[in-house]
């Protein structure tokens, strides 16, 4: 880093998505007198608007893209940087930025946010969604589309395969029901039928938050049991990036492909990627399963691991995110986590002094609380930018401060195939081995939910439909309480589970 240094920062964020956005508002409201830097790649910056805390730890909002000028003028001490960090170097405390210029800092914050990990590096033909731009490529090429096959059992496949019409979807997942990331095989399958209707019969729309972008404008209780509902006990066992969208980034967006048909979906369950053809490359491939006459219709083929081979217009790689750590980690001497994530302890503070990291680029290393994980989400964005601004705040104030709240319990709420979804705790039984129960009630095209106890006690909750349980439920959770003596009755849909427990 050989250039002069332009100006020392008290404090650099590297990121304008929600994480390094809110970031810089907690420190930039907690000590105005500083000189804050807000360094970012893309041209506009996300924006929290309309937060609502729904309960202790649920919390909804809308996302934003705004020109930076915003943030500037409601922070006098804040300078925006449009340009991205090539180089950092944590002995000097410097950054030198992609047009050449070179910044001091007394504490960096690397909010620099994830890419989506691709099942093939440079094919034309596979798309990964993450940005703005990104998301306009994938409408393009699905406008001309007649069959695209999805890759990945998580967020964005759940989105796509609900969202996509006019073109034919074939859905890969490696697992034995859908939307492994959020749920388990029997909300699965509640939400399965929603897949087979048309959008004319899809639930009725549920509330929540907006995404918005400048461009892309972009039952009362049951009394009874009924013969579809049921209430179980089971067994257990069961090029330069832009910020990262967010909830209900599709809508505004017209995401139709070249076909008349409203929406075809086939699910391909416990496979893999094999491997990816062009047509060329499969009319000279030896090992070619396909008949001869299919080959050259299609302009990539893919192969997965039992045993088909499906031409179509392109494929979806969404398969997760690889934090976005280059060029960080270059000459410097970071811990980095399994997932690629920079390691972060609880104050997030990385390995290097003086540098923190927060969002989708950090992997949280403190001792977890026993119903808290780390996943890539919003909420999460915003949480840790919130707390590593708090944390540097009072790392030069001199003052003392203790993991926040919000790291208690994981609580997440979203939509997914027009149910309003909750995830509470360990929802999915994470990490608890065999030694805990499930508790569920469905009513089939209407509600799932479903309750984890260990020992007991609930550790977790998949609320899917209008349940008005969550706030309930969320206490239960967090007091520990012993269930034991209530049993089943727990999920009897004739008790007023609220007023039980106040
Ligand atoms: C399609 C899609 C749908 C999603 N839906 C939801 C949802 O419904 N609910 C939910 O909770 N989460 C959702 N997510 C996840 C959520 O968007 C992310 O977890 C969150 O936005 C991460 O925020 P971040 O600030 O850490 O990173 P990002 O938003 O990725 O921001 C990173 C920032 O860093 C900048 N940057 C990168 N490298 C550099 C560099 N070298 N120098 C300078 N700047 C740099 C980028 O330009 C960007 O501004 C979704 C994600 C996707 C892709
Ligand atoms: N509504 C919401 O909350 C949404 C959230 N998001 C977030 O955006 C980010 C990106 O979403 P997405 O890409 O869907 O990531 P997710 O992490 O949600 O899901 C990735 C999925 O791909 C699977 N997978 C991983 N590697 C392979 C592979 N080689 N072949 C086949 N499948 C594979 C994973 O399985 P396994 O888990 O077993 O590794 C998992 O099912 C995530 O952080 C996600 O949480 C996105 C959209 C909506």
């Amino acid at each position: 880093m050989a250039c002069k240094k332009e100006k020392t920062f008290q404090f650099v964020i590297v990121g304008g998505g929600i994480a390094g956005v809110t970031c810089v508002e907690q420190l930039s409201s907690q000590i105005p007198s500083a000189g804050v830097a807000l360094i970012t790649a893309g041209p506009h910056i996300k924006a929290v608007t309309n937060y609502k805390q729904v309960s202790r730890t649920l919390e909804e909002f809308n996302v934003e893209e705004r020109p930076s000028s915003v943030l500037e003028e409601k922070f006098p001490n804040l300078t925006v940087i449009h340009s991205a960090v090539k180089s950092l170097n944590t002995q000097s405390h410097t950054v030198e930025t992609a047009d050449g210029r070179v910044f001091g800092y007394k504490k960096l914050c690397i909010c620099s946010g994830g890419r989506p990990k691709l099942l093939t590096q440079d094919n034309p033909y596979v798309l990964g969604i993450r940005d703005t731009d990104s998301a306009k490529v994938f409408q393009k090429q699905l406008s001309n589309a007649k069959r695209i096959v999805i890759v990945g059992n998580g967020g964005i496949a759940l989105e796509l395969v609900y969202e996509v019409e006019g073109c034919e979807v074939i859905w890969a997942v490696k697992d034995k029901a859908i939307g492994n990331t959020f749920f388990d095989a029997g909300a699965a399958q509640f939400l399965i039928p929603s897949l087979e209707s048309n959008k004319s019969e899809r639930a009725a729309p549920c509330k929540r938050p907006r995404y918005t972008t400048e461009e892309a404008a972009a039952a009362g209780a049951l009394q009874t049991f009924t013969a579809d509902r049921h209430l179980q006990r089971q067994g257990s066992g069961v090029t330069e990036p832009g910020s990262a969208l967010g909830p209900d980034w599709h809508e505004g967006i017209v995401l139709r492909g070249a076909e008349q048909v409203s929406r075809r979906v086939s699910v391909e369950y416990e496979c893999e990627v094999e491997k990816i053809f062009t047509s060329e490359e499969l009319l000279n491939s030896p090992q070619q399963t396909l008949r001869p006459e299919n080959v050259g219709t299609w302009p990539v083929y893919i192969q997965l691991s039992n045993g088909q081979t499906f031409g179509c217009d392109f494929v979806v790689s969404a398969i997760g995110v690889v934090p976005n750590t280059e060029p960080f980690l270059h000459g410097n001497s970071f811990a980095v986590a399994d997932d690629a994530g920079l390691k972060v302890d609880d104050h997030m503070v990385t390995s290097e002094p003086d540098v923190y990291a927060a969002g989708d680029v950090c992997t949280a290393c403190w001792e977890l609380s026993s119903l808290w994980q780390q996943m890539r989400l919003w909420t999460q964005a915003r949480q840790m930018g919130w707390y590593a601004g708090r944390c540097m705040a009072a790392h030069v104030l001199s003052e003392t401060i203790e993991l926040d709240f919000c790291f208690e319990l994981f609580s997440h709420i979203t939509k997914f195939f027009n149910y309003k979804v909750v995830l509470l705790g360990k929802f999915n039984a994470q990490g608890l081995g065999p030694d805990h129960e499930l508790l569920v009630r469905c009513t089939k095209g209407q509600e799932y939910v479903k309750v984890v106890l260990s020992g007991g006690k609930m550790v977790g909750a998949v609320l899917i439909g209008e349940t008005d349980l969550e706030e309930t439920f969320e206490n239960l959770i967090l007091n520990q309480m012993d269930l034991t003596p209530y049993g089943e009755e727990l999920l009897n849909p004739n008790i007023d589970i609220e007023d039980y427990f106040d």
